[in-house]
């Protein structure tokens, strides 16, 4: 911010002060000419240039005939040598540098010839490691028909009347559509029928506590003229009757195992079954020898 001593005005506009501050430095205007000066009121405004005689005199001018005259000196003066004839560019021993010629027109090029099948490398030839089998070569047989029967597929099974007469007709690849020898259970008697009457703790053994069943009591339970079909499990008498309508692979399979052990039969045709648990409410009791069913007798 300037000092509060200094003002700003404008020339003409606002009068300067009759006497400036002290501290204020004035520059000396320059004499007016009385012949220039058209501005009588107000001197400080900016003088205007007047053309006169003396003014005339003092400025130069060039004629053009001076300077043709010139420039016929300068055409026979001879052409400045470049470089200097004292530079260092040409006290250098290397020769000038000569200017590029222009660069040769490109000329096409011919194609390169084709290459025939003599002069083409054979195809290298893949050497497998020791521990892997070369792949089959493709065949026309392993081409899958777009249309009709796949050929990877087995014989159609034979679904007429038996030809009896006919021995040399195809035979079927499964006796039954069904391989694993399921019946139809009647209704109320699915898996889950069967999970759900275990679950209601009926006694289904037949008997009201456990037994000590001997060979001959097996034997004889085996389940016709109205006798309950017992099989013994791993030495656990077992009351199979209530599970025979219940049973997938049929009431006639497992009538085979009634009145005797069934644990090989069992074994034979579904491991994955749990015989325990299946019939857990079956249960009857414990085989026992005919000797040892009499001492217990005995001692009872
Ligand atoms: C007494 C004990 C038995 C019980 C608790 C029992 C239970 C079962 C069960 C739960 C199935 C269905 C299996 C599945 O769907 O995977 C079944 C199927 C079958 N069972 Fe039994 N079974 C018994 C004894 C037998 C016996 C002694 C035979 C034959 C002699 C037999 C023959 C079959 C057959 C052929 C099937 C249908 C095929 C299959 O599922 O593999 N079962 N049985």
């Amino acid at each position: 911010r300037p000092p509060s001593t200094w003002r700003l005005f404008h020339i003409g506009t606002e009068a300067a002060p009759a006497d400036p501050p002290p501290d204020v430095k004035t520059c000396p205007s320059p004499p007016l000419d009385p012949a220039t000066d058209t501005s009588d009121a107000s001197p400080q405004t900016t003088p205007k240039a007047k053309h006169t005689a003396e003014n005339a005199s003092s400025i130069p001018s060039f004629s053009l005939a001076e300077h043709e005259s010139s420039d016929e000196e300068e055409d026979t003066l001879p052409p400045p040598s470049f470089p200097a004839l004292n530079s260092a560019q040409r006290a250098s021993s290397q020769p000038q540098i000569a200017p590029m010629a222009p660069p040769p027109k490109p000329s096409l090029m011919a194609p390169p010839p084709r290459p025939t099948s003599s002069s083409l490398m054979p195809p290298p030839t893949r050497t497998l490691p020791s521990n892997l089998r070369a792949l089959p070569k493709p065949s026309t047989s392993l081409n899958v028909p777009s249309s009709g029967p796949l050929p990877n597929r087995g014989p159609v099974p034979h679904r007429g009347p038996p030809a009896s007469n006919n021995s040399l007709a195809p035979q079927p690849m499964f006796k039954t559509p069904n391989p694993r020898n399921k019946v139809t259970l009647t209704p109320g008697h699915s898996p889950l029928d069967w999970a759900n009457l275990q679950r209601e703790g009926t006694n289904l053994s037949g008997v009201n506590s456990l037994v000590r069943v001997t060979p001959s009591m097996l034997k004889h339970n085996n389940g016709r003229k109205g006798k309950p079909a017992w099989s013994s499990y791993q030495g656990k008498v077992y009351n199979i009757s209530p599970y025979l309508p219940y049973h997938p692979g049929g009431e006639g399979e497992l009538r085979r195992v009634a009145g005797k052990d069934g644990e090989k039969l069992f074994m034979e045709t579904h491991p994955w079954v749990n015989w325990e648990n299946m019939l857990g409410e079956c249960l009857v009791g414990v085989v026992v020898s005919e000797e040892q069913a009499s001492r217990l007798e005995d001692m009872d």
